[in-house]
C-alpha cells in the first residue's frame, strides 16, 4: 500500500506538532509561475519508482438509488435499505444516483470554488491555518514519511466549518450562499440515510438521531485543488485515509480521475459518472455501528494532464458525543468492538493524526 511511504507510527515528540498546515505558495501558482519539467523537492514523497498508483476500474462499485431509499412504497425502500446496508458494510464507499442535488447547484458549486483558489495567494493567506480547530483553513497539508522528513502534498485545499455555526470566506461572493444551500441539502440527504442504516440494524431511527444529536451534527465542507502534475509517480494528492464522521458526500466535476479506494488490499478507482455523487462511510459511523458499516480507506493520486477539483462535505454527530458503539448494539453482540471517544476531541487531533499518518479505527478497536 501507497501508506508505506507515511508513518505509521509517532514518537513521542510527534505530539508536539500541533500544526501540519502550510501556507507558503499554492500549488496552483507554483504550476502557473514556471514551465514546471520535475516535481519540486518538497512534493517528493520519495514513493520511488517501485510505487504503484495503478487501481482496477470503477464498474464493480454500489450504486445505490437515493430516491429508492426514500420511496414512500415499502418493499421498494426496505430493497434498497437492504441493498445500502450491504454496501456500508462491504465497500464503504459507493455511489449514489437520483440524490435530488440541483446539477446547476453542483455546476455552480465547482465554478465559485474554482474561483475561490484561482485568488491571489495573499488574499488567500487571510486564512492560513494558525491552529487546528480554526473554522476556515486553506493552504496545502504536510505529511511525515517513514524516513522522518515531511513532504507537502499536490493538493490545495480549503476547510470551512458549515454546521451548526456557519462559517465561509467573503470571496467570491456567491460562495456563502451556494455553500449554505449545498450544506442544508447534503444534511437532509444524510439525515435519510443515517435513517435508513438505522432501520437496516433494527435500531429506533428517532434513538440514532438523539444519541448522536444530528441536530447539531458538524459538518465541515473540503474543497481539494489538485493542479496537473509533472511527475505524478512521486507524490500524491491525498495519502491513504478514512474520513471523520458517518458519511462524507464528495462532488467531483466532469468525471474527472484520482479517487481510489481499497478494498481487501486492492485499489479500485472511483470515478463517477455524470450526475453521481460518492458516498464514503466514516469512522464514527463504523464505531457506531459496532463494526457493520466499514469506512473506507481512500487516496487521491495526481495525474500530468489534467486538474481535479472535489468538493467533500464531511457529516458528524454533535460535537459533544461520546461516540462508541450503540448500547443495543452491544448488548445484541455481546461485546463492544471498539473504545468510545469524545467527537470534539478526536476532531482536534485529527490533523496531527493524519500528518503522522496514525489510523484512529486502529486504535479504537478492541482486539479479543
Ligand atoms: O479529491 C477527492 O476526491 C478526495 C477528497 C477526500 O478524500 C477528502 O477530502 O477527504
Ligand atoms: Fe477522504
Amino acid at each position: 500500500m501507497a501508506a508505506a511511504a507515511v508513518s505509521d507510527h509517532s514518537s513521542a515528540d510527534d505530539t508536539c506538532f500541533d500544526n501540519p498546515f502550510e501556507y507558503k505558495k499554492s500549488v496552483q501558482s507554483i504550476v502557473d509561475s514556471s514551465n514546471l519539467k520535475h516535481l519540486p523537492s518538497k512534493y517528493n514523497l520519495e514513493l520511488g519508482g517501485g510505487n504503484d498508483t495503478s487501481a482496477t476500474s470503477s464498474e464493480s462499485l454500489p450504486v445505490i438509488d437515493y430516491s429508492a431509499l426514500t420511496s414512500t412504497d415499502p418493499n421498494r425502500r426496505s430493497e434498497a435499505v437492504a441493498e445500502f446496508a450491504r454496501a456500508c458494510a462491504d465497500w464503504g464507499v459507493f455511489f449514489l444516483v437520483n440524490h435530488g442535488l440541483p446539477e446547476e447547484l453542483i455546476a455552480s458549486l465547482f465554478a465559485t470554488v474554482r474561483e475561490f483558489f484561482n485568488l491571489p495567494d495573499d488574499e488567500k493567506k487571510q486564512y492560513e491555518g494558525k491552529s487546528t480547530s480554526s473554522p476556515i483553513v486553506c493552504g496545502n497539508f504536510n505529511v511525515k514519511t517513514t524516513s522522518n522528513q515531511t513532504f507537502t502534498l499536490w493538493r490545495d485545499f480549503l476547510k470551512i466549518h458549515v454546521h451548526p455555526e456557519f462559517h465561509c470566506p467573503s470571496k467570491p461572493q456567491p460562495l456563502r450562499e451556494i455553500i449554505e444551500e449545498y450544506a442544508g441539502r447534503v444534511r437532509k440527504i444524510v439525515r435519510e440515510m443515517v435513517g435508513a442504516i438505522a432501520e437496516s440494524m433494527e435500531l429506533d431511527r428517532d434513538y440514532v438521531e438523539e444519541a448522536l444529536e444530528l441536530k447539531s451534527s458538524h459538518q465541515k465542507l473540503g474543497a481539494s485543488f489538485y493542479p496537473p502534475c509533472p511527475q505524478p509517480e512521486k507524490t500524491l494528492g491525498l495519502p491513504p485515509h478514512n474520513d471523520t464522521g458517518l458519511f462524507t458526500i464528495l462532488a467531483v466535476r466532469d468525471g474527472e480521475p484520482g479517487l481510489q479506494t481499497n478494498r481487501q488490499g486492492q485499489w479500485f478507482e472511483v470515478t463517477p459518472p455524470p450526475n453521481f455523487v460518492i458516498v464514503n462511510v466514516g469512522e464514527h459511523l463504523e464505531i457506531f455501528s459496532n463494526g457493520r458499516c466499514k469506512s473506507d480507506l481512500h487516496r487521491v493520486v495526481v495525474n500530468k494532464e489534467r486538474e481535479r477539483l472535489a468538493v467533500a462535505v464531511g457529516n458528524g454527530t454533535g460535537s459533544d458525543v461520546m461516540v462508541g458503539p450503540a448500547a443495543r448494539l452491544v448488548e445484541r453482540d455481546g461485546r463492544a468492538n471498539y473504545r468510545s471517544m469524545n467527537y470534539r476531541e478526536y476532531m482536534v487531533s485529527q490533523y496531527t493524526r493524519a500528518y503522522n499518518g496514525m489510523s484512529m479505527l486502529d486504535e479504537q478497536k478492541i482486539h479479543y
